[in-house]
């Protein structure tokens, strides 16, 4: 709300400047170079002055009303016409830099990098100083080249992420030229940082041609500038003090809504600053780079559902697909597989034709060993894989809208909003120079257009429902003075003051000791019952999931191995997988006596595609069918699966080792 007033206050005097600059002929009282020798050096009307000149005369008895008026026509044209050359030379560059890369980015960054290396102000005073006549076109071509270099190294970087996008390389397949690909692909998404830029541009421009009027090597007569108005005001400064300094607020103004203006087109042109802004952080600062599929023609693999529609038919699945998704399920995964590209043509497949489904208001687990591809899957969710990770088959509905697929303008009003994330490291998902009420305080008026009273309200009223006594306490604590658990509320708060449908809660507990453990737990528990939050909880540890989420999803090697209510799964694990997991915590009903067991062997080669069933090598109950067919999801029971040979209609015709 504040950014607003303070972008309005500063967009409302831009306007203002505009209109007297276009309006000087016809508000201005008196041309600017019209002497009046009778009334030298007259007094503004605040210092005894008439009306006649309620700004005063300067030495020459020239108007300084209507020489502020037309200095202000010159700053603001002289500006913004060297603005307009430095933005479009700077954007072509840039585009053209990032695009093509390689030599032709090393040329022009180097370019770059040369002209910021040289004495801009001194170049300008020379090449100035060599025109007994300085015109504004001079000044404008003079200002204006030399700032492009500001904007093309913006546009550089923003092209360089872009083009790596699927989108653009999909393009390239259907034969997109490459300026075809650069001017409709890549320029409407790096577009959106250019008015920023171009505001600073012209706040540091209408300073450039002030200093160098003010110098002597702006604007000959009969121009007139407020730098021109600054220097001659200067010599009479003791006996006319208003001279130098009207023109000096002139400039402090017109910087200063510049200024305001640029804040407040900030959170219009970046992604808006939130609450996890430092968690995406930690997870590198190439995530937040889109990544959906291959676009519009991006292929999908078929791959059969988990949960109610799971079968063992590729035809049956894609049969699944194209029915619509029942009313009660929030996210529908289908098909999902992401790799990262890696050295010599390899890629790391990291997840695998993946589907499952999150029902609203239920809580579904994903568990399996490190390295299984739980949350690759999570962040390909949320559009965050780290480059050069990518999306290469599936989709995501969620609530009607595939996040594969959504442009990301659509994308960033999702995430945070609609979708949140709790973090594996707390601490590290907070920033830890800001309490955490300011913190939380800023998340909420982020997410919601709430006043400051009232999210202050807000954030103690759910601080006291994460279980703190005294949330006034609390909010003036900095991260790193609360424990773990206390940091892991501090973030589960936050995410009901939002109240996303959809969480999800990446390891939240593993950093935390049992007792903090088992109330982090009741927490989410409660966000899901008092505020109907659907959440998916990815751990290692599948007696943690057994105690909360109503469905599971067992992964292993990038691929759902087992599927199901949470309760039938854990009673009667059918994947050998599932049952080693099971084996290797501590279970109530397993007694006292019961030795944990570890799984030997380690997961598969993440780069080679398996041959056969990708936990065959570590399986005790591995056939030979195992190894050389992949087996594809059985349904056991409603909502129940297990991509196991074991439970295959050719079971039948196979040898058990
Ligand atoms: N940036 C990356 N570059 C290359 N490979 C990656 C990258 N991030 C993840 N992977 C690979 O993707 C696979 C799945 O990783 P993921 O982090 O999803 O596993 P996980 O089951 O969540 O494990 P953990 O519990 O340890 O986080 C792993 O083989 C991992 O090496």
């Amino acid at each position: 709300m504040w950014r607003r007033k303070t972008a309005i206050v500063g967009l409302g005097g831009i306007g203002v400047l505009i209109f007297v600059a276009l309006a000087a002929p016809w508000i201005a009282p008196y041309q600017p170079a019209a002497q009046d020798l009778s009334n030298i050096l007259a007094p503004p009307v605040w210092a005894g002055g008439d009306w006649t000149y309620p700004l005063g005369t300067d030495a020459l008895g020239r108007d300084v009303l209507s020489r502020m008026i037309y200095g202000a026509r010159s700053s603001v044209l002289i500006s913004a016409f060297a603005m307009l050359i430095g933005a479009t030379l700077g954007l072509l560059t840039g585009l053209i830099a990032g695009f093509f890369g390689r030599f032709v980015d090393t040329l022009i960054m180097r370019l770059g990098d040369i002209q910021l290396a040289l004495p801009f102000i001194l170049i300008a005073i020379v090449i100035l100083g060599m025109m007994t006549e300085r015109a504004p076109i001079h000044l404008i071509v003079v200002l204006g080249i030399p700032a492009w270099i500001v904007y093309a190294r913006v546009v550089r970087a923003r092209t360089l992420a872009e083009r790596e996008q699927d989108y653009v390389r999909a393009a390239e397949t259907i034969g997109a030229r490459p300026l075809r690909r650069m001017f409709r692909y890549v320029l409407p998404q790096v577009r959106s940082v250019m008015p920023a830029i171009a505001l600073i541009d012209l706040s540091h421009l209408v300073v450039m041609e002030s200093t160098l009027s003010f110098l002597g090597f702006g604007l000959t007569s009969p121009h007139v500038s407020w730098g021109q108005i600054l220097a001659d005001g200067r010599q009479n400064m003791v006996v006319a003090p208003w001279l130098p300094v009207l023109p000096g607020v002139a400039i402090m103004l017109t910087v200063l809504c510049i200024n305001l203006a640029v804040e407040g087109m900030r959170s219009k042109v970046e992604p808006r600053r939130r609450w996890w802004s430092t968690g995406w952080r930690r997870l590198g600062a190439k995530r937040a780079a889109p990544n959906g599929p291959a676009g519009p023609e991006a292929s999908t693999v078929p791959a059969a559902p988990a949960g109610p529609s799971a079968t063992t038919s590729a035809s049956v699945a894609d049969e699944a697909r194209a029915a619509p998704t029942p009313d009660d399920v929030l996210l529908d995964v289908r098909g999902l597989s992401v790799e990262f590209p890696a050295a010599e043509g390899r890629a790391v497949q990291a997840v695998r034709g993946v589907s499952f489904m999150v029902g609203r208001g239920k809580i579904l687990g994903i568990v399996g060993e490190s390295g299984s591809g739980k949350s690759v899957t999570s962040y390909a969710l949320l559009r965050l894989l780290s480059a050069p990770g990518r999306v290469n088959a599936g989709s995501a509905v969620f609530d009607g809208v595939d996040l594969l697929r959504v442009p990301e303008r659509a994308m960033r009003r999702i995430r945070g909003r609609r979708i949140g994330m709790i973090f594996q490291n707390p601490v590290g998902s907070l920033n830890p120079v800001l309490t955490v009420g300011y913190q939380m305080i800023e998340a909420i008026r982020t997410n919601r257009d709430v006043e400051r009273d009232t999210a202050v309200r807000l954030a103690e009223k759910v601080f006291r429902d994460v279980g703190f006594a005294d949330p006034a306490h609390i909010m003036k604590q900095y991260p790193f003075r609360l424990s773990g658990g206390q940091n892991q509320r501090v973030m589960i708060a936050m995410t009901m003051a939002i109240e996303p449908e959809l969480l999800l809660a990446d390891e939240p507990t593993t950093a935390l000791d049992v007792t903090t453990q088992a109330q982090v737990l009741d927490q989410l528990r409660r966000v899901r019952d008092e505020h109907g939050t659907s959440i998916m909880i990815i751990s290692h540890d599948i007696g943690l999931i057994g105690e909360i989420a109503d469905e599971v999803v067992v992964m292993y090697a990038g691929e759902v191995c087992e599927s199901g209510p949470t309760e039938r799964v854990l009673r009667e694990p059918r994947h050998p997988y599932t049952q080693a997991l099971l084996e290797s915590v501590p279970r109530p009903e397993a007694g006292i006596d019961t030795e944990l067991r570890s799984i030997p062997g380690e997961l598969p080669d993440p780069t080679r595609d398996p041959v056969g069933c990708p936990f065959a090598p570590r399986c005790a109950a591995a056939m030979d069918v195992c190894r050389t067919h992949d087996p594809q999801p059985s349904v056991l029971g409603v909502g129940w699966s297990a991509a196991c040979h074991l439970y295959s209609d050719e079971r039948s015709e196979v040898t058990r080792r």
